[in-house]
């Protein structure tokens, strides 16, 4: 099989997608297999909105990963919305991977999402303990065996369960391998080198929403939203110099919110575009300048109608 090409038989191409808990590493994971930052990671739970798919190019397949948000109790109506497009997705990939963090024990929310999983018939499912960096062996040789009695418990045993670090990016590989594995015989699905099909637009939004949480430390996790309004390469600049201008909303629900996110004399703020600004540079390779404004959509978590206008 290896060594095939896109149009030979033995290629496989298809779907992926890493589920959890909060925080379970999903986005880190989705990074360390495509090579390259698509989804943002965050040390807040629910970070992950935006569907972002990265793609792992391989001589013998082609691998789609389709990041998903956290499947969580829902509580608003983003929060329904949020699991409708959690379980749609399920149904729609080849592959669904469980991730379970080794540093923590599986709960509830573990077992919630395993047995909701067990509804969505045709997926093929395979369990990933991440982190084992922060893990002892025999803490891991518990948490492999925790992970096996739960799928037995649900009457969905998983697959494979594979151990991975994806920061120390130990048997990360290996992972790749077992997932392309899974995959049906099939042409490619994206051209070569393309890592991601979600809209640069969205990216930047995404970047720029995580250096606005980074450092709040619990005043505002799930209340800021981003939205690029404008972007594009500025007019009447050398080829060799090209300047790309992003204008961005940057969304709270209250004005005290809005005071978080500015901080004394607009200080927060500015550290907050210039972080945005490099990480847009960095993932884009243009210079970037940055127009931010911070505005209040009023409890827009639970309004239709903003959800709609912030593209959910
Ligand atoms: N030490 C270590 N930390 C990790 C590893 N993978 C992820 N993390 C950290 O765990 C935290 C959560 O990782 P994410 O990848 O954002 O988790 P997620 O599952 O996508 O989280 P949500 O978007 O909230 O669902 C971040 O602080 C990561 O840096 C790992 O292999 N080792």
């Amino acid at each position: 099989m290896t060594g095939a090409t896109p149009s030979e038989p033995g290629f496989r191409s298809g779907f992926a997608s890493f589920v959890g808990r909060p925080n379970a590493g999903k986005s880190t994971l989705t990074n360390a297999l495509v090579g390259q930052k698509v989804a943002i990671t965050s040390d807040k739970p629910q970070t992950t909105r935006t569907v972002v798919r990265g793609i792992v190019h391989r001589p013998d397949g082609q691998l789609v990963l389709v990041d998903t948000p956290g499947l969580h109790r829902p509580r608003t109506l983003l929060g329904e919305r949020l699991n409708d497009l959690v379980t749609s997705t399920w149904a729609e990939v080849d592959v669904v991977a469980v991730c379970f963090p080794c540093d923590e024990k599986i709960g509830p929310g573990d077992r919630f999402i395993v047995s909701e999983l067990a509804k969505v018939k045709r997926t093929q499912r395979i369990a990933v303990a991440t982190k084992t960096d922060l893990a002892s062996p025999d803490r891991i040789g518990e948490h492999l065996l925790a992970i096996h009695a739960l799928g037995e418990e649900v009457g969905t045993p998983f697959a494979e369960i594979v151990p991975v670090s994806a920061t120390a990016g130990d048997q990360v590989g290996l992972l790749a391998d077992l997932l392309l594995g899974m995959l049906p015989e099939g042409p490619a699905l994206y051209p070569d080198g393309e890592l991601t099909d979600t809209p640069e637009e969205a990216i930047v939004a995404d970047l720029i929403r995580e250096a606005a949480l980074d450092g709040v430390r619990d005043e505002l996790p799930h209340s800021i939203a981003v939205v690029v309004e404008e972007m594009g390469l500025r007019e009447g600049r050398s080829a060799d110099r090209p300047l790309l201008d992003v204008h961005a909303n940057l969304f709270v629900e209250r004005s005290s919110q809005k005071g978080i996110v500015i901080g004394h004399r607009g200080a927060r703020l500015r550290d907050v575009g210039t972080r945005a600004r490099k990480s847009i540079e960095a993932m884009l390779g243009t210079p970037v300048y940055l127009d931010l404004h911070v505005k209040i959509a009023k409890d827009w978590q639970r309004d239709p109608r903003q959800l709609r206008r912030l593209g959910f």
